[in-house]
Order: structure tokens, then C-alpha cells, then sequence
């Protein structure tokens, strides 16, 4: 008998396992709003023109070739990637205090963060937000720190809960690392405003709690890669030290190129370089060095400002056509004069809704409409087309009256 024979088997991913279902109802009908990946009016994956392009100047390249990345990745991406996120003027690229790391996509940068800080960083508690993504937990407490959560979320007012956010990081021990979604929250939408940005930077670093943050969503927000980037550089303004784990999979449509960057932004430029040295250590023994293709594809578009121009342009129109999504179910659900204020549709932010519909009305929109989302009620705007909110406004409507 087999080695493994007492292997139990694992239960789905809770987002991920939304598609192994989706793929296997044979409705003509059915309808996939689990998995944060953008779809076009049709229905379909999109492949960004500016992607294209960059990868036939990559592919018609005869002098590049496929040799091994350094362990910390592409030094291009790794340059345009912080002044992405930081900005072009930062002070502290400028002074040389930020390291950065490619890594595989937004969770492999949460990962190596994570391993970096258990090892070396002396509290080893994160807080994390009520809820978050399904993933943060399990990328934390694997590499080796505890996880405790901080308020977030009203359901109440389907918004911020602003006073228990700041109640809980009061009280967190001096030092605590807390995740910040750095724009379009997962899986709520509801972000900060700028106000009550300023208030959580004053207060963690009045504690001298270390922030870092998740950047999946840079520009997919509100359209515009500066406006998404202000909460992460008005902490990196008053000169304090944080992370910033990055992900291209959305804002550029890489999903499975597997791109994104990890930012470790210190005091000093040698406490910068001896923090790189140890990164490296990590890296080193979990993939070696990152894979080349993706991380040339950013950077092709990044250094270049016809491209960059291209780039901003798609990444809006895709911004805009879930905007008008929110508002196509907004008035549908209104028409339907299905009961209940739906307005945290159109006032939530980023790539999903958080319906606020509970399990077992997300269960009979499966089981009835072919309507397939996460447990939890969030629903991706993304896979919503204009032929398809109708349905998704009768399945809502059916399980809410
Ligand atoms: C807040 C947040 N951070 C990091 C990631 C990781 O993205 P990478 O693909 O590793 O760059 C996601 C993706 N969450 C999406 C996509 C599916 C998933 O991985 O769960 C989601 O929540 O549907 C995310 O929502």
C-alpha cells in the first residue's frame, strides 16, 4: 500500500475552488464572479495591447537571451517597480533607503516579506483586517508569525469601521506589523479616505507599528496609478520605514506570468543594502531566482513613455468599465425594486462588491441561477457584463426577497 495512503483529501480553496465548480456546471448561463481576474464586455480574458507589444519588441530581440536572473530578479523591474508605487521623486529612492525584490506575483512578494520579517524582524505579530483576503492569514502564519486581526469592516453601514480600526491598533503591543490593503480592498471595497489615511499613519507611528502593504490593485482603483499609490507615499513621506509587496497580475493582466515586487523601505542606505543581503537568503532557498519573461514585459512598458502613456490608458478603461458595471446593478436592482440599500454598490471601490448577502443566499443563487461567487457575498464586478447584470440583478433580487 502507498506511502501516502493516509493523505485526507483537502478541501477547495474558498476563492480558487469558485472556478473548479464554475467549470464544471454545464449551464449555458452560468456566470463566474468568484476569482478577481478582469473580463471584457464579452465575457473574456484580456490581453493588454501594450503587453503585446511589449512581448513582439521582447520576442524580436535576437540579443536577449534566457540566462539564469539574479536571485533578487530583473534590476530594471526591481528600479521602475518602487518608482512606481513610491513615485518618481521619492526621497527615499532618491537617498537610496528602498531595496527591492521581484517576486512571483503579489503572493510570492507577501511571502518572501513575511519569511524576512519572521526571521529578523522582533515582533513577529501581524494584524491583519477583518475581513481580508482569504490568503493573508495562511501566508503568515506558514512563515512562521502570528496573526491577530484588527476591525475593519461595518456590516452595518457596509463601510469602514473607522473607530474599531483605530480602537485595535491603539491597543496593539509597540512594534506590531500591520497589513494594509494599499488601495480597492479585498473583499470589501471600502478604503480609507484620505482624512482618515492621515490618522492611521499619525497613530502607528506615534506606536511605532511597521506597516506593510499589500499593492495588488495600483490603478485599478480610481484609474489613476498616483491616486492609488497615496496612502503607501504619505507614510514613506514622513520618513519611517515600511513594505510594500506589489502585484502586476491585474493592473497589467500578467496573472499567470506570475509578476510582482517586494519593497523594504529603510532608514538608511546600509541598513537598505544589509537588508537586500538578507532577502537574498530567503529567496535563495525557496525559488533561486525569478522567472524572466514577465518581469521583462513590465519593464519594457515601464521604461518607455509612449508605453507607459498606452498602459495608463487600458488600465483606466478597464477601471471604468467596472465603475459602470456598479452602476448598471445599482439601477437594475433599483428597477427591480429588489428591498434592501444597495448604494455600497456604487460606493465600494476596486474589483469587487461585498454584497453583504449572506451564505445561504449565495448558495441558492448557485444552486438556482448558476451564479458563481465566494461564500463570504463578494462578488467580482469584473466578470459582469452589460448582458449579463440583468441576471445577476434577478438572482439578487430572487434571494433577498
Ligand atoms: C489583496 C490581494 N493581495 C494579493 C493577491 C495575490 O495576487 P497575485 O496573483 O499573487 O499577484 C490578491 C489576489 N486575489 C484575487 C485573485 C485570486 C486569488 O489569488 O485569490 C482574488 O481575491 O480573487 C489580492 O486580492
Amino acid at each position: 500500500d502507498s506511502v501516502f495512503g493516509n493523505i485526507v483529501r483537502a478541501p477547495e480553496d474558498p476563492i480558487l475552488g469558485v472556478t473548479v465548480a464554475y467549470n464544471k456546471d454545464p449551464s449555458p448561463t452560468k456566470l463566474n464572479l468568484g476569482v478577481g481576474a478582469y473580463r471584457t464586455e464579452e465575457g473574456k480574458p484580456l490581453v493588454l495591447n501594450v503587453v503585446r507589444r511589449a512581448e513582439q519588441l521582447i520576442v524580436n530581440d535576437r540579443s536577449r537571451v534566457k540566462e539564469y536572473l539574479p536571485i533578487i530578479g530583473l534590476t530594471d523591474f526591481n528600479k521602475l517597480s518602487a518608482k512606481l508605487i513610491f513615485g518618481t521623486d521619492s526621497p527615499a529612492i532618491q537617498e537610496n533607503r528602498v531595496t527591492t525584490v521581484q517576486c512571483l506575483s503579489g503572493t510570492g512578494s507577501l511571502r518572501v516579506g513575511a519569511e524576512f520579517l519572521a526571521r529578523h524582524y522582533h515582533q513577529r505579530l501581524i494584524y491583519i483586517p477583518q475581513p481580508t483576503w482569504g490568503n493573508h492569514p495562511k501566508i503568515f502564519t506558514v512563515a512562521g508569525l502570528s496573526v491577530k486581526t484588527y476591525r475593519y469592516y461595518d456590516p452595518k453601514t457596509r463601510g469602514l469601521n473607522f473607530q474599531g480600526l483605530l480602537e485595535d491598533l491603539s491597543s496593539a503591543p509597540s512594534g506590531a506589523i500591520v497589513l494594509l490593503h494599499a488601495c480597492a480592498h479585498n473583499p470589501t471595497g471600502v478604503d480609507p479616505t484620505i482624512e482618515q489615511w492621515k490618522q492611521i499613519r499619525q497613530l502607528m507611528r506615534s506606536k511605532g507599528l511597521l506597516p506593510f502593504f499589500d499593492s495588488a490593485y495600483q490603478g485599478f482603483a480610481s484609474g489613476s496609478l498616483d491616486a492609488d499609490a497615496q496612502p503607501v507615499r504619505m507614510f514613506v513621506a514622513d520618513g519611517g520605514e515600511c513594505l510594500a509587496a506589489q502585484s502586476y497580475a491585474k493592473n497589467m493582466g500578467l496573472y499567470g506570468e506570475r509578476v510582482g515586487a517586494l519593497s523594504i523601505v529603510c532608514k538608511t542606505e546600509d541598513v537598505a543594502s544589509r537588508v537586500e543581503s538578507q532577502l537574498k537568503l530567503v529567496i535563495r532557498p525557496m525559488y533561486s531566482s525569478p522567472p524572466i519573461h514577465g518581469a521583462s514585459i513590465v519593464a519594457t512598458i515601464l521604461k518607455d513613455k509612449d508605453m507607459y502613456n498606452e498602459w495608463t490608458v487600458e488600465l483606466k478603461a478597464m477601471a471604468d468599465r467596472i465603475i459602470s458595471m456598479r452602476q448598471q446593478l445599482f439601477d437594475a436592482l433599483r428597477a427591480r425594486g429588489t428591498p434592501g440599500d444597495w448604494s455600497h454598490i456604487i460606493k465600494q471601490i476596486g474589483m469587487f462588491t461585498f454584497t453583504g448577502l449572506n451564505t445561504e443566499q449565495v448558495a441558492f443563487m448557485t444552486k438556482e441561477y448558476h451564479i458563481y461567487m465566494t461564500s463570504d457575498g463578494r462578488i467580482s464586478m469584473a466578470g459582469l457584463s452589460s448582458r449579463t447584470v440583468p441576471l445577476l440583478a434577478d438572482a439578487i433580487h430572487a434571494a433577498a426577497t
